[in-house]
């Protein structure tokens, strides 16, 4: 037997501890939801473990968890004969905060001081550590399945725990709870007794009824006469998987408390979409909206949420192949009636099974979205705002539901929030001739850009594009309800103008033909060429990319992932109509020269779009000489 010894927590573990502790959490109660949930898991990795070897499956027989009360030592504990854990699980599993975002989360609570409420707790699951809400110390005895050696992990949530070599008849974990005495305890003696038999047992009907295992716990029997008798194992909970269930059979209550066991979310979902197909391919699935977007949503290693059931067997755990990358912010399960049990990862991928469920369940889900889209629009804003981004991947993903997606995609523009593209439509002008966006930068500057004087003038609502990911699937986009997308800050604006308004343009390119050569001629590489601009109306200067040319977001994105991206040059674009280029031509007619303003001229177009200057210093200098020159001519 080696000796016993003493870890410390990893600095997020005791940060997450210390919240746990010094938090009060009014649902405390969900501890045991948590240590059964984790039983439950244990049980369901031993089952797949298995299935590939032989020496394990005898050891998963009468799989079950227990719970066993002791009200005069205060001690609550939960068995599982699951898969167990050995000394360096232990380590890394109880020791350590292994889910990203988590850890990241948690550090910048702790560094704000923040206190742990129930809206919080909600955005990370709690897991293990959330018995420390309720108990001084705990004790975890567990044995891994196949190994003889079992390990016993102590911890009094002080910063540190000890590991000692211990003994365990049969695989799995027991946790053992030395609960808080009612003084000691926040709520005080009028608090939740989790040492009665009638308490527990509700809290388990309550939050883990569905669980596939039989709860059992040790219940009192009495004799005729109404006297104590004895004991004996009593099953807590029903085991009925809840997606085999007639939707009216389910409570609303039962199926929110199936969300916070399938996702470890505490944040009751938004929307639940129950579905069964029949046919070629038979399935059954429970899929929640989540309230919230999880932290590590848009994390390559991040969770996905579906588990996979063949015929209410549990199979695997956040199944990828279930569902396309841009709804991975779905949780539930899926349960079929047609794949084998034995199913590996690797098949997953190429089974077309897999394929056709995956198929049919984007449809559905994409119906579902309509319906809440149309019945509830703003429980569907707040669903967008979490998750629009993801969706909008979509639109570039996938093709055979571009359209769908791009329905029901919501957008602010030049004069509305959260509209559609239908609703765009509805209310575009007769003669307008495609739905105009913008991107780059956020909506602020958006609504301000130089771009969009020309089409506000005209009473055209611009798209306002200030998601990064909108780059990307703008592109690959022809159009939307028979007319085209286009950009007002690429190609020229190709804006109808009245006869007299034309006469009077080619008027002004004439007389500023020799202008705009030299000042092309003078800004060099720095631009693709100097043109008189047809869409800006106050402004001075905007720059406008090639029609097909990547925007400035896109190309820094690619610059800032390494990858070589040819420097983008842009059309300067002035306003012939603003007294400053007037000015200028009849200086340049004068005397040839441009001094500093071809400079002036890019640099503030770039300012205006909200860019970045190359040399900011310098045109701070210019702008400074060209100050000094104006306040010496009104001395
Ligand atoms: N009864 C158990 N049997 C075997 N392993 C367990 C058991 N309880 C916990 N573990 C291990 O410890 C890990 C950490 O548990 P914890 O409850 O903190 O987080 P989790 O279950 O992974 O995530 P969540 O935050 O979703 O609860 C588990 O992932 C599991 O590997």
């Amino acid at each position: 037997m080696t000796a016993r010894e003493t870890f410390s927590f990893q600095t997020e573990g005791k940060q997450l501890l210390d919240l746990m502790i010094h938090s009060v959490y009014s649902n405390r109660e969900i501890f045991l939801r948590e240590l059964i949930s984790n039983a439950s898991d244990a049980l369901d990795k031993l089952r797949v473990a298995a299935l590939t070897d032989e020496k394990l499956s005898p050891l998963f027989a009468d799989a079950h968890i227990r719970i066993a009360l002791d009200g005069t030592r205060r001690l609550l504990s939960v068995e599982d004969n699951g898969i167990g854990m050995n000394r360096d699980d232990l380590i890394a599993y109880l020791g350590t905060i292994a889910k990203s975002g988590t850890k990241e989360f948690i550090q910048s609570l702790a560094e704000r001081r923040e206190a742990l409420t129930a809206e919080l707790i909600g955005q990370f699951g709690v897991g293990f550590y959330s018995s420390f809400m309720v108990a001084d110390s705990v004790e975890v005895l567990t044995r891994k399945a196949g190994d003889e050696a079992a390990w016993l992990w102590t911890s009094s949530g002080d910063g540190t725990y000890s590991l000692e070599e211990a003994s365990r008849e049969g695989c799995g974990t027991t946790v053992t709870l030395h609960l808080k005495s009612p003084e000691k305890d926040e709520e005080g003696p009028a608090g939740p007794d989790f040492t009665d038999r009638w308490t527990i047992g509700s809290i388990v009907r309550k939050y883990s009824d569905f669980v596939a295992y039989p709860i059992r716990m040790e219940t009192e029997t009495f004799d005729d006469e109404g006297k104590v008798s004895g004991t004996e194992d009593k099953v807590l909970n029903s085991m009925k998987a809840i997606w085999a269930r007639p939707e009216s059979e389910v409570s609303d209550e039962e199926y929110r408390e199936f969300y916070a066991h399938v996702s470890r979310d505490g944040t009751d979902p938004l929307r639940r979409i129950v579905y069964s197909a029949e046919g070629v391919t038979s399935f059954r699935a429970l899929l929640y909206l989540p309230a919230k977007a999880p932290l590590d949503l848009f994390l390559r290693e991040g969770e996905r949420g579906i588990h996979l059931y063949v015929k209410r067997v549990f199979i695997m755990q956040d199944c990828k192949e279930l569902i396309p990358e841009y709804l991975r912010f779905l949780r539930g399960v899926v349960d079929s009636e047609d794949l084998p049990l034995n199913l590996s990862r690797e098949i997953l991928q190429q089974d077309r099974q897999i394929a056709v469920i995956r198929r049919s369940l984007t449809r559905k889900v994409l119906d579902e979205l309509k319906r809440f889209r149309d019945g509830d629009r703003e429980g569907y804003l707040s669903f967008w705002k979490e998750f629009g981004k993801v969706l909008k991947e979509g639109i570039f993903a996938d093709e055979r539901n571009r359209e769908s997606l791009l329905s029901l995609a919501l957008f602010c523009t030049t004069e509305r929030e959260w509209i559609t593209l239908d609703e765009y439509l509805a209310s575009m002008k007769p003669e307008q001739k495609a739905l105009y966006h913008l991107s780059g930068g956020a909506l602020e500057g958006l609504r301000r850009s130089p771009h969009i004087e020309a089409f506000r003038e005209r009473g055209y609502e611009v798209l306002l594009l200030d998601d990064p990911v909108d780059d990307f699937w703008i592109d690959v986009v022809d159009g939307y309800g028979e007319k085209p997308f286009k950009s007002v800050a690429k190609g020229t604006a190709d804006l109808e103008e009245k006869p007299e308004e034309k006469a009077e343009a080619e008027e002004r390119e004439k007389a500023f033909a020799p202008l705009l050569e030299a000042l092309s001629k003078s800004l060099g590489e720095e631009v693709a060429s100097v043109r008189l601009s047809k869409r800006l109306r106050a402004s001075l200067a905007c720059l406008v990319g090639e029609t097909h040319s990547m925007t400035p977001q896109m190309e820094q994105l690619f610059r800032s992932m390494g990858q070589p991206v040819p420097k983008l040059k842009r059309v300067l674009e002035v306003n012939g109509a603003h007294p400053v280029l007037e000015r200028l031509r009849n200086r340049f007619e004068k005397d040839g020269s441009l001094g500093d303003y071809p400079e002036l001229l890019l640099g503030q177009a770039i300012l205006a779009e909200g860019g970045k200057l190359a040399d900011p210093a310098r045109f701070s200098r210019l702008v400074a000489d060209l100050l000094v020159r104006d306040l010496d001519d009104r001395r």
